[in-house]
């Protein structure tokens, strides 16, 4: 395919994405399997101007002036691939399957827009309802950290020490020009897709399949290793999900000690039998949510809740989450997050640690519910411990990077794509007297 027939393609399940609020993924799958002739490049092409239209959709809306399918795909491929209008009309010219290019005062108005001149929102690129909250947040420079949010994601890999180490795996791909993360210590990142390329496939690569390494975002290694989980102790990872952070937590325990993992949803918990086989954890037993577990009441060193949450720290991988999200889907996470720290709190025993991890930067998901848990639990002796310390004695050459906020004489931890170049995550460590 050209540009002009990818660009229709990606304005096609634009449109799609929009008149039936469905996530882009599943769009882009059924563009796939009703286009068999498409190739993977084209695949790839198509997804890259949809998922960065959708990153800028309402900038790149203000900018043109129309902020239907067709124009953020234009803008899309006119800002993604830096490419001025007059290429583009000439690229397009005599491509049949191409769409008709914008009118001159709309692409007069994208490259013209002042952007210091628009709305808060409108530069951090999310809708109003969000804007407020964001702002409360982050604090003074929110529009800044929100529209690194609208930013192209790096691939991020964990390296499994249970089975290699990083120089090995940094050799064996090589061709993919990795570098070691700057702040977790078993990091891998491949760098942000530039222009219509796009990530490798790491996950054929015969170094994945002897589970030397792990896809995960360097904030969830981050939030892993903060939790301190040491070899011998007594884990529970109340929202195992498809076990990310209990893989990690088995290589930071050396296969020593155990991990007791469980969800309550089977569905997100199937993958993690055959990611545990893969990366040789031993110490991790996967709790069916039929399970009783009340035998585990009062005996957990560690549990760990990685919350399900609103996702807002992970908008660069899923911007149409960002415009699909409400008030109502909000409300009910906070609810659901309130409920899993109550339980998680009858597992840890005297002086045992309770770690509270999200991927959204609201605070209503994150200090708020620590705050609300605090009250709730007058009688159980939790107390926020000092994250932001903890951060500086594991990383010391990450000073400064997360933003640390007090809170109930401890303090918590923020990390976002414009400060410590992750997804945006929040920790939270509650230690039992
Ligand atoms: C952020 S995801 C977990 C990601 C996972 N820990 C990882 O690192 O790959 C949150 C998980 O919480 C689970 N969940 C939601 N409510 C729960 C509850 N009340 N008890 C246990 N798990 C719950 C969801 O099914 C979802 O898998």
């Amino acid at each position: 395919m050209r540009l002009g027939g990818r660009l229709a393609a990606a304005i096609e399940v634009l449109s799609d994405v929009e008149a039936r609020r469905r996530p882009v993924a599943d769009a882009l799958k059924d563009w796939g399997l009703s286009h068999r002739f498409a190739g993977s490049g084209d695949r790839a092409a198509i997804g890259n101007i949809v998922y960065d239209a959708l990153r800028k959709k309402r900038s790149y809306g203000f900018r043109m002036g129309d902020d239907g399918a067709a124009a953020l795909g234009f803008a899309a491929v006119l800002d993604g691939l830096a490419m001025q209008p007059e290429a583009l009309a000439a690229t397009l010219e005599g491509d049949r399957f191409a769409p008709q290019m914008p009118d001159g005062e709309r692409l007069g108005r994208f490259l013209a827009a002042d952007f210091s001149e628009a709305p808060d929102a409108v530069r951090a690129d999310v809708p109003d309802w969000i804007a407020a909250r964001l702002k409360t947040s982050l604090g003074e420079r929110w529009v800044e950290e929100a529209a690194a949010l609208s930013a192209r994601p790096p691939l991020d890999l964990r390296v499994n020490t249970l089975k290699a180490e990083r120089d090995k795996v940094l050799k064996a791909l090589e061709p993919f020009e990795p570098e070691a993360s700057d702040l977790a210590p078993q990091g891998i990142r491949i760098a942000a897709i530039e222009g219509a390329g796009r990530h490798p496939n790491v996950q054929i690569e015969a170094g994945f399949q002897k589970g030397w390494f792990e896809v995960q975002d360097e904030g969830s290694q981050l939030a892993a290793l903060l939790t301190g989980a040491a070899p011998g102790e007594q884990v529970l990872d109340l929202c195992a999900g498809g076990g990310g952070k209990s893989l990690a937590m088995a290589a930071m325990m050396d296969n020593s000690g155990q991990i007791h993992a469980a969800d309550s949803d089977r569905h997100r918990l199937a993958p993690i039998h055959e990611r545990l086989a893969r990366a040789g954890c031993r110490n991790v037993q996967v709790h069916d949510p039929r399970e009783d577990m009340t035998g585990l009441f009062g005996r957990m060193d560690l549990t760990l809740v990685d919350a399900p949450c609103t996702g807002s720290g992970t908008w660069r991988r899923r911007p149409d989450a960002k415009w699909r999200l409400s008030e109502t889907a909000l409300a009910k996470r906070m609810q659901e997050q309130d409920a899993v720290l109550d339980r998680a709190a009858a597992f840890v025993c005297p002086g045992g640690r309770l770690a509270y991890v999200t991927c959204s930067l609201f605070a209503d998901e994150n200090a708020a519910r620590i705050a609300a848990f605090l009250e709730r639990q007058t009688s159980e002796g939790f107390a926020v411990a000092d994250a932001g310390a903890r951060w500086a004695a594991m990383l010391p050459h990450g000073g400064g990077r997360c933003r640390v906020s007090k809170l109930a004489g401890g303090t918590v931890i923020t990390m976002t794509p414009q400060r410590t170049g992750t997804d945006g995550f929040f920790f939270a460590l509650l230690q039992k007297s």
